[in-house]
């Protein structure tokens, strides 16, 4: 069994097949990239994961499980986290602000004994800020930990993302487009994190990124999608020279 799977996953936007009966696996420890030209169904695989979408038809089975059905809210509790192509942050809370939201998760008070303040929140609370200074040690934001998010340039704002989907201690992360917006300096940086995510810390990666660079980098396998479909999916190598691949990325 699969740690993660996709079966026959489709999504139709009326005539417009955005996923076509899409099927493929990712190990757990695996590092997997979806790769396609704009439109391939990238995004809406990821929406139907996260649940945004509800699949036309398919089944999604996470760790055994079949998942197609649960709530948005029950896959982050599952430990499924992602982060968005366009960063979706709180713009004028500080960056440790927005580490704690990653934990919500966690929280296992309820509202009235957060409003009463009881010792139980008060250990909790705790708890939360480690979790949250650990990662904040390991993606090195300590010079960033109290300042706004709104002063802070888009590559350290990207990491600041990838924070906080790692504050939910996930088991699957899903990255939308790391590198998007970075340069060439942040991208390398991007792919040391996204390779000691996974060594370091144990979580298995879903990514969908354009970056052939950053993709040959980091990932074990490659999925192609053209029109919703799979094309090839191999090595990174196997995939690029695929010639379903290069008539793709050609308009042939
Ligand atoms: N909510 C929607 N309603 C109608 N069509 C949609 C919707 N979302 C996506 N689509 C269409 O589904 C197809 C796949 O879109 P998707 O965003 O998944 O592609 P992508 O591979 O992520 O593209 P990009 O690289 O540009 O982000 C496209 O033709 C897109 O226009």
């Amino acid at each position: 069994m699969s740690y993660f799977r996709a079966e026959n996953l489709s999504l139709h936007f009326g005539g417009l097949k955005a996923v076509d009966a899409v099927s493929f696996a990712v190990e757990k420890g695996e590092i997997l990239s979806i790769i396609g030209p704009n439109g391939a169904g990238k995004s809406s695989i990821f929406n139907l994961i996260s649940r945004i979408y509800r699949p036309t038809s398919g089944r999604i089975f996470f760790e055994d499980q079949d998942i197609t059905e649960q709530p948005p809210y029950d896959i982050a509790k599952l430990g499924i986290a992602r982060t968005f192509q366009n960063i979706e942050l709180f713009e004028n809370a500080t960056v440790l602000s927005n580490l704690l939201v990653g934990r919500h998760r966690h929280s296992t008070t309820q509202l009235w004994q957060e409003l009463l303040f009881l010792p139980n929140v008060r250990a909790n609370e705790k708890l939360h800020r480690r979790r949250v200074e650990q990662v904040i040690e390991f993606l090195d934001l300590e010079p960033y930990r109290d300042k706004l998010i709104s002063g802070l340039p888009y590559g350290v704002r990207k990491v600041i993302e990838l924070a906080r989907a790692l504050c939910s201690e996930p088991k699957l992360i899903l990255l939308d487009e790391p590198s998007s917006g970075l340069n060439v300096e942040e991208t390398d940086d991007m792919s040391f994190w996204i390779r000691d995510m996974r060594s370091e810390l144990g979580i298995t990666v879903l990514m969908v990124e354009h970056d052939m660079t950053l993709v040959n980098r980091v990932s074990d396998r490659v999925i192609a999608l053209n029109y919703g479909r799979v094309l090839a999916m191999g090595s990174p190598a196997e995939v690029q020279q695929h010639p379903d691949v290069v008539a793709a990325y050609l308009g042939a």
